[in-house]
């Protein structure tokens, strides 16, 4: 058995953290140091590793807390963040290891590949990419995290920015199709858990890659795998790719 570690949740009371501590209670080499939510402060020094599933803004707090003190290491899976709250996280990850991830799933982070592979090699000029994700109606941010990764992957695989090649929701009268945009749609319907799809289209053939996860206990297992990795890692900011070890050298 690995050596125990001292786990803390925040936004234990939430979908997720409750999720988190279903794992975590499973495993025999965690020990839970510190449960918390909106309004409650922990005391960090019981952590050697926070998991965090709660809002944008509480994330950025929680990382510049840790940050002040030189720890704990820290696991982020809130989605929705601005560009200045992307910043806050990156300037904190000088100070501690955080992993930071818009889905924890081994799938996506395989779909990931994948799609960076396909947009390489599917001239921009002929195929069109629309990106479309679902879930359940107490979602509060869209396009999904995830939504958004799969549109880095497809930027990064036509050595484009995502930013440069973004378009707004289609509505009213669009006009036809710019050439190289990539489309963004979202879904808000019911307990839909996370469904993500990527449609590749010329005008003779159309190729989706998809991802549907069934349980929300698979972030939780990947975001705890995440805790387990980076508790003894360098400041320094990581995702799921370095988890799994699919990141190139
Ligand atoms: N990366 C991934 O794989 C996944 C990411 N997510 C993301 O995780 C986030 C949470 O999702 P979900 O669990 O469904 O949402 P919930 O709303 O169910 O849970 C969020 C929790 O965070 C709490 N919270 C709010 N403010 C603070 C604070 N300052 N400190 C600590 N806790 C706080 C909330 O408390 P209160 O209710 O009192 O406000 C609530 O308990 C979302 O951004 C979601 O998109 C979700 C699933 C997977
Ligand atoms: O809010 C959720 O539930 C989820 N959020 C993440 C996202 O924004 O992509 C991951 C997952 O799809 C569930």
């Amino acid at each position: 058995m690995s050596a125990i570690f001292h786990a803390g949740i925040s936004g234990a009371r939430g979908r997720m953290g409750r999720a988190v501590s279903a794992v975590l209670d499973a495993r025999e080499d965690v020990v839970v140091a510190a449960r918390f939510d909106r309004g409650e402060s922990p005391d960090l020094s019981l952590c050697d590793v926070i998991i965090d599933f709660s809002t944008p803004e509480a994330s950025v707090e929680l990382a510049q807390a840790c940050a002040a003190v030189g720890g704990p290491a820290l696991v982020i899976g809130s989605t929705g963040l601005t560009e200045e709250q992307d910043a806050e996280i990156l300037k904190a990850a000088e100070k501690i290891a955080i992993v930071r991830s818009g889905n924890f799933s081994l799938g996506v982070n395989i779909l990931i590949g994948l799609v960076e592979h396909a947009a390489q090699r599917l001239d921009a000029r002929d195929w069109d990419i629309e990106i479309s994700e679902a879930h359940h109606r107490r979602k509060v941010d869209a396009p999904s995290g995830t939504a958004l990764m799969l549109g880095e992957a497809v930027a990064n695989g036509r050595a484009e920015d995502l930013e440069d090649i973004r378009m707004p929701p289609w509505d009213g009268i669009t006009g036809p199709r710019e050439t190289g945009k990539i489309g963004f749609s979202s879904t808000r319907a019911g307990g839909i858990i996370g469904e993500h799809t990527v449609l590749f289209a010329s005008d003779d053939e159309v190729l989706t890659l998809s991802h549907s996860a069934i349980d929300r206990s698979l972030f939780a297992k990947g975001a705890v795998a995440a805790a387990a990795w980076v508790r003894s890692r360098k400041p320094g900011l990581y995702d799921m790719q370095d988890v799994l070890g699919f990141r190139q050298a």
